[in-house]
């Protein structure tokens, strides 16, 4: 159904082999490492600590990038990490030889892989962040043609074609938590989370489309952002005017082709 390639200056990327009707499912996979909400930079080490050999050579697999700042946060991180379970396992409370000493180095390579390749699995999953052995090789796009539901029954992501993806066509999620904001604070925060600068063709605005799509997004924002006022200042909510905004969203989104469940939500 798809294979992993290169995709250019993007790295590895996922790729259809033919033709995905909406709906498709593409991918359903387990979590290779996962965290709860309320764990943190210490769990995600911990947890990778416990994988098999063959999970640990995939999660160590991943790509990897990662800015000057975030290196030396992730190396103190490491240290503290490995200085108190050191200290706690020579005292016995944590069994040695079981698991081996920490190792600082690989404690920051498996964080900047973790932050990386995560996806953020909702608020109302059982896990908030994970990361996969395949999924984890889908790319960025403002305008995706799939999206991810962690499903909690299955334990498992599954990822859908939100639109018909042609054969050879790659298939993009949208790693941000919403749709539809501009360019600038789409870009800022793909660059702070990830490192890296969208040129989606939403974002390329040497193309009419990103360019007409910039238009109406940043129009849409601007009235939304009147909308909100004025009901913060206490204005009478006037449901024909709510609906005009929740339609004007939707149409933007439908202009765009994105779909999935932000469009289902409106
Ligand atoms: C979850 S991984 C995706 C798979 C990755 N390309 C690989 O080679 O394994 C996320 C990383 O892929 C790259 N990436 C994803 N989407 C991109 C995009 N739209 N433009 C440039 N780089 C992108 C960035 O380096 C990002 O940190």
């Amino acid at each position: 159904m798809y294979e992993i390639r290169t995709a250019g200056l993007k790295g590895l990327g996922v790729f259809s082999k033919a033709f995905l009707p909406r709906g498709t499912r593409i991918f359903s996979e387990a979590p290779l490492l996962a965290i709860r909400s309320g764990q943190t930079a210490g769990d995600i080490y911990s947890a990778s600590r416990f994988l098999s050999p063959e999970d640990k050579g995939s999660l160590l697999g991943l790509s990897t990038h990662v800015t000057n700042e975030l290196k030396i946060m992730r190396w103190s991180q490491a240290a503290w990490y490995t200085l108190t379970n050191t200290v706690s396992e020579i005292f016995g409370r944590k069994g040695r030889g079981v698991i081996g000493w920490p190792n600082p180095k690989e404690h920051v390579t498996v964080l900047n892989i973790f932050r990386n390749n995560a996806f953020n699995l909702g608020a109302s999953s059982l896990f908030q962040q994970a990361v996969f052995p395949r999924i984890s090789r889908i790319n960025h796009s403002c305008v995706p043609n799939a999206q991810g539901n962690f499903h909690d029954e299955m334990g498992r992501f599954n990822v859908h074609a939100t639109r018909d993806i042609e054969g050879g066509e790659e298939v993009t999620l949208n790693y941000l938590q919403e749709l539809g904001t501009a360019r600038e604070s789409r870009q800022e925060r793909l660059w702070g989370g990830y490192g890296f600068a969208c040129e989606c063709p939403a974002c390329d605005l040497s193309l009419e489309r990103a360019r007409q799509g910039e238009k109406r997004r940043v129009k849409m924002h601007e009235e939304l952002a009147k909308y909100v006022e004025g009901m913060a200042s206490g204005a009478v909510l006037v449901l024909e005017a709510e609906l005009e905004a929740v339609q004007r969203f939707i149409r933007l989104l439908e202009g765009e082709g994105i779909a999935g469940r932000e469009l289902s939500t409106l």
